[in-house]
């Protein structure tokens, strides 16, 4: 029904009842007046005003709230008649049981009906809001390049997590992942082939860690992984990532294939160490990697803080000097 025409039947109602309250009103002797009905009565009717207030100063009028509107204004008349009939006699009787009865029920049916569409537009929008919120927080969460967590979540709630876990009961290792000379392969390919190489490496990673694991953006081409679990599964993800990455082809837009490789740290979370002194060290590892030629695994040793364990295994590029670019064309 279109607003107009509640709006007129409210009024028609309105007149209607008005008239035939006027016209055949008797007062009732005291001695036959309820006092304690009069009482309660008056007490329903300012209770409904106040919801006619609340309901005028709402801002933002919707179909809603002018449906409450109009099933208090009805809702009033019904019981106005109500407090009358306590000191008046209304005549004809069943004209006034039936106006005062039609404008309370129609009144209610008002109200119900608007606070039902009202609660399920307020769900909707608390639902609405919720997915707006969480979209949000991935938004802030995840590197927008490449879709990996970012360092604004490694340094607040990453932090928070991993201090909360019992990482006596559940190992964790980090492990830095680093594009070998990728200063050379932006100056000669472009930034934007750049940015698809993270993305590619980036989408290497994914693929090579576990769902629970938790793969980071660290910097530009820099990466950064925690594991849950020890040393030598920190190695096979590594020698994982390595793997995938050497046998996926990454062909640029000019039919070329690029064979630039990645060089890893790795450090264990050891109990009681700060985030940041095993981050300190697994970069230490990193730069071992690359002083040791770059495209390689090393651990950082657990025991003393300047020694690297292991030398590097997978080291296919021997110096910076031996063309460490790698580019071959597709035939
Ligand atoms: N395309 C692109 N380049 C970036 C981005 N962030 C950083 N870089 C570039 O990455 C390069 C990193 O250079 P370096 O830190 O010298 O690292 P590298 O050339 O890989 O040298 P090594 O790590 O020793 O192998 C710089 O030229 C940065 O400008 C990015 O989001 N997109």
């Amino acid at each position: 029904m279109r607003k107009t025409h509640q709006f007129s039947i409210l009024l028609a109602l309105l007149a209607l009842w008005t008239v035939h309250l006027f016209s055949s009103c008797q007062w009732l002797p005291a001695n036959e007046i309820n006092y304690f009905d009069l009482y309660s009565e008056a007490f329903i009717l300012l209770f409904i005003l106040f919801l006619l207030w609340v309901n005028i100063r709402v801002t933002g009028k919707t179909t809603q709230t002018l449906r409450l509107f109009y099933g208090l204004c009805l809702l009033f008349i019904g019981h106005v008649h109500d407090l009358l009939d306590e000191i008046i006699i209304i005549s004809p009787a069943y004209l006034s049981l039936i106006l005062e009865n039609i404008a309370s029920d129609v009144g209610i049916i008002f109200i119900t009906l608007g606070l039902f569409r009202w609660s399920s537009e307020y769900k909707a929008q608390v639902n609405l809001l919720k997915q707006q919120k969480l979209a949000l927080t991935s938004a802030s969460n995840t590197d927008s390049m490449t879709g990996l967590y970012n360092r604004r979540f490694l340094n607040s709630e990453f932090k928070q997590e991993l201090a909360q876990a019992d990482l006596l009961n559940a190992p964790h290792t980090l492990l830095m992942l680093d594009l070998d000379n990728f200063k050379k392969f932006n100056d000669r390919f472009g930034h934007l082939q750049g940015d698809i190489l993270i993305k590619h490496a980036a989408q290497i990673i994914k693929t090579a860690v576990r769902s629970d694991d938790y793969a980071f953006r660290y910097g530009g081409e820099e990466f950064l992984v925690v594991i849950q679990g020890d040393l030598p599964l920190a190695r096979q993800v590594a020698e994982r990532v390595q793997k995938i990455y050497r046998n996926t082809e990454h062909r640029l837009d000019t039919g070329e294939v690029t064979e630039i490789s990645v060089s890893i740290g790795i450090m264990p979370l050891l109990n009681g160490m700060e985030f940041e002194q095993a981050l300190n060290k697994a970069d230490q590892a990193l730069y071992q990697a690359k002083k040791q030629g770059k495209d390689c695994i090393v651990e950082a040793a657990t025991d003393s803080p300047s020694e690297f364990k292991t030398p590097c295994v997978g080291n296919t590029i021997a110096s910076d000097d031996i063309n460490p670019l790698h580019v071959g064309k597709v035939f």
